[in-house]
């Protein structure tokens, strides 16, 4: 008889989803340059303390005017003004525009008083003593008022916000030099397993090249951590605990992966066992192998997550329970991959009882998913072809072609 798992013995994916958001708790505030902010949440909104633009200026290369003055401008019967001040931008101080006259003025210079219009130089002779202007001006034409993006006061990032390039540019345009942000969670990413080879080296019999703990530490410091990593510890429960042991004051959170399933040989399930961690089976595919809860050693208490070995399993468990966990001990107020809904372009099967991710590539063109490889957790060729997950729900046993799923995008 084949060997399976009862499905009520199994955990629900959003139970245990809770339970790893529930071990994790937010980091503390920092003050940092802005050149180290990206990527991190901003721990309060950002009030700015000036408007923008800070003045009137001009949008365009030409000459600041009184739009009066050009009432009667036309391409035969051009005005001519004389030119009594040139301005680039950040001329500090500018004198009134007198009637009658023009200012030369650049793009982002301050517009002179008297002045309520700019006119630009290709509708003009460029003069610069004097300077012939071919079409009249609407009062304000060319000109972006003082306040017309920011008023002083106003929140200009949402705490919580995530910071991007667009977000740092905004703490710049007011004036910020740091930030304050929550430090990024450290994370001390830990791969198991004697058969783990480093690549670079090569491979003896048996042996396969270690990949988990690049994957994850990658994917922590993609959903805005640091990652520790540490690589090829052996089968054994001693070298396990001393492994750990330097790390430990400087770790928010401890995330294996191996070692926690049903073998003779599972490191990290012998080394936590009986302590504070809970060892599940979690109605997912893959993933369903998983562990969470506190690693006490040294005086230390440090959240621990253990996610299984296989490779797609460990990063498609990361996704669903630790990134969402990870995302919100760092501050930040989008916690989830972005969702949509997608046609399935083919039938897929799917695990009764267990709620399935498979590989996809979504096409925002048409709105459909298409499966990249089959749903083994060794098969990860298929999850670094794909932009998403797609998800298939515990109640059915097969997806046919045409209709509508859930899919993650995992680049949003
Ligand atoms: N009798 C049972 N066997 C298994 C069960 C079960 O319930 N009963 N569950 C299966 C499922 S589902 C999964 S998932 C895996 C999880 O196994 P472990 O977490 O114990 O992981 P390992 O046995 O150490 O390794 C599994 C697989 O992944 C490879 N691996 C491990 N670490 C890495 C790494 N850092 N880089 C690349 N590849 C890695 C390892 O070589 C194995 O091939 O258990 C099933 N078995
Ligand atoms: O849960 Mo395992 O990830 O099915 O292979």
């Amino acid at each position: 008889m084949a060997h399976t798992t009862d499905p009520s013995a199994l955990l629900s994916v959003d139970e245990y989803r809770r339970r790893v958001a529930e071990l994790l708790v937010p980091t503390p505030t920092v003050n940092l340059p802005l050149d180290e902010c990206l990527g991190l949440a901003l721990a309060e909104g950002l009030t700015a303390p000036i408007s923008l633009p800070p003045f009137d200026n001009s949008a365009m290369d030409g000459y600041a005017v009184r739009s009066a003055d050009l009432a009667e401008a036309a391409p035969d019967r051009p005005v001519t003004l004389p030119v009594t001040a040139d301005i680039p931008a950040g001329r500090v101080h500018v004198d009134e525009l007198a009637a009658g006259t023009a200012h030369r003025i650049m793009t982002g210079a301050q517009l002179p008083p008297g002045a309520d219009a700019t006119v630009p130089v290709e509708r003009t002779d460029g003069g610069t003593e004097r300077v012939r202007i071919h079409a009249t001006v609407a009062a304000g034409a060319n000109v972006r008022g003082s306040g017309e993006d920011v008023t002083a006061g106003q929140t200009v990032l949402d705490a919580g916000c995530t910071l991007g390039a667009a977000q740092l540019g905004m703490a710049s345009a007011v004036g910020s030099a740091e930030l304050p942000v929550h430090r990024p969670p450290r994370v001390l990413v830990l791969s198991t397993g004697s058969e783990l080879v480093r690549p670079g080296t090569p491979l003896r019999d048996g042996e396969i090249y270690e990949s988990n703990g690049t994957m994850l530490a990658a994917a922590v410091r993609q959903c805005g951590g640091t990652a520790e990593l540490l690589h090829f510890v052996p089968d054994d429960v001693a070298a396990f605990h001393s492994a750990l042991e330097p790390y430990l004051e400087e770790t928010d959170l401890i995330l294996t992966s191996g070692g926690v399933s049903a073998g003779a040989y599972e490191v990290v399930k012998d080394a936590l066992e009986g302590d504070e961690v809970r060892f599940e089976k979690v109605a997912v595919q893959p993933g369903m192998p998983q562990g969470a809860g506190h690693y006490t050693a040294g005086g230390r208490r440090v959240p621990v997550i253990t996610l299984p070995g296989n490779p797609v399993s460990s990063i498609v468990s990361f996704e669903v329970f630790v990134r969402p966990a990870l995302r919100r001990a760092g501050g930040h107020s989008t916690v989830e991959r972005p969702r949509r809904r997608a046609t399935l372009s083919e039938t897929l099967r799917s695990s009764p009882s267990k709620r399935q991710y498979r590989r996809g590539l979504f096409d925002p063109e048409s709105d459909t998913v298409t499966a990249q490889g089959g749903p083994g957790s060794h098969l990860l060729s298929g999850m670094a072809a794909a932009n998403c997950l797609i998800q298939l729900p515990e109640e059915s046993s097969e997806a046919p072609e045409g209709i509508t799923v859930d899919v993650w995008l995992l680049d949003g």
